[in-house]
């Protein structure tokens, strides 16, 4: 597969911190990838640079042969990557609609108000907040306010979708509908890098999984191999995740 998203040598000092030490991998168009690791090997900061939270302090990220290094976030976002995070951000003020519609504004400029609220619609039966628009996105439950969330960055109709621990905290019927979603959202094409913690989601999800350690990569190949890697298995029993 030719690289879609590709990382070169990518790195990021935090002082003397490197949190994140020359790794490279890439992602075919179209792919479902992990991004693993124990707590603090790099993951999140990887993707914080990959979405322009933060400038690289060497290497590259090209999309689609673009080179996203050095630009804002917000041009990065209009390149056609969009993201979750850890902690969720939602406008807690604003009702569920007013927060995705706020995301669809971000990509349009001014869509008309009738088109962008059926758009806003769309998005929310998409993850399944079917008629909860009119809520306040403060009132939502965890699960609910990661599906806008989530509804949020497709209005983006983003290429690439990068998902920061998007399953933590669901209950086992929950994670099942969620990952129903995201192999929804890869089938109708969208490349996706997740950060997860969840092995169930990984190994259904994600034929391929890279692995980081003290912010280099430990492992990158079939899901299942990577797993059974000996050195991945003592990176995690060593951390607070083992591999399950
Ligand atoms: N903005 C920052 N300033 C200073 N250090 C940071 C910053 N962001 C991350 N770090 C440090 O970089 C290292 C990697 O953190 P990162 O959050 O990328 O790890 P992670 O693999 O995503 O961990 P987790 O699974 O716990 O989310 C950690 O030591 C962390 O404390």
């Amino acid at each position: 597969m030719t690289a879609f998203l590709d990382i070169a040598d990518l790195s990021k000092r935090f002082g003397g911190l490197t949190a994140v030490n020359h790794v490279s991998f890439s992602l075919g168009r179209g792919e479902v990838a992990a991004l693993l690791g124990p707590n603090g090997s790099g993951k999140t900061t990887v993707l914080n640079m990959i979405s322009g939270l933060l400038p690289v302090s060497g290497g590259t990220i090209t999309l689609a042969g673009r080179r996203l290094t050095g630009l804002p976030a917000h041009r990065i976002a209009h390149a056609g990557v969009a993201r979750t995070f850890q902690l969720v951000r939602v406008m807690p003020s604003l009702s569920v609609t007013e927060n995705i519609l706020a995301a669809i504004l971000f990509r349009t400029g001014a869509p008309s108000e009738r088109e962008g609220r059926e758009e806003a619609q769309a998005l929310l039966a998409e993850v399944g907040l079917d008629g909860r628009g009119a809520e306040a996105a403060a009132s939502l439950t965890y699960i609910d306010q990661k599906r806008m969330e989530l509804a949020r960055a497709l209005a983006a109709r983003p290429q690439l979708l990068l998902l920061d621990e998007w399953l933590a905290g669901l209950n086992p019927s929950e994670l099942r509908i969620g990952i129903d979603l995201i192999a929804r959202l890869n089938a109708r094409g969208i490349t996706i890098l997740l950060v997860e913690h969840v092995m169930d989601a990984v190994r259904a999800l994600c034929p391929r999984s890279v692995v980081m350690n003290a912010g280099k990569t430990l492992a990158d190949g079939a899901t299942a191999d990577v797993l059974r890697d000996p050195e991945v298995v003592r990176a995690y029993l060593g951390a607070a995740h083992a591999v399950s």
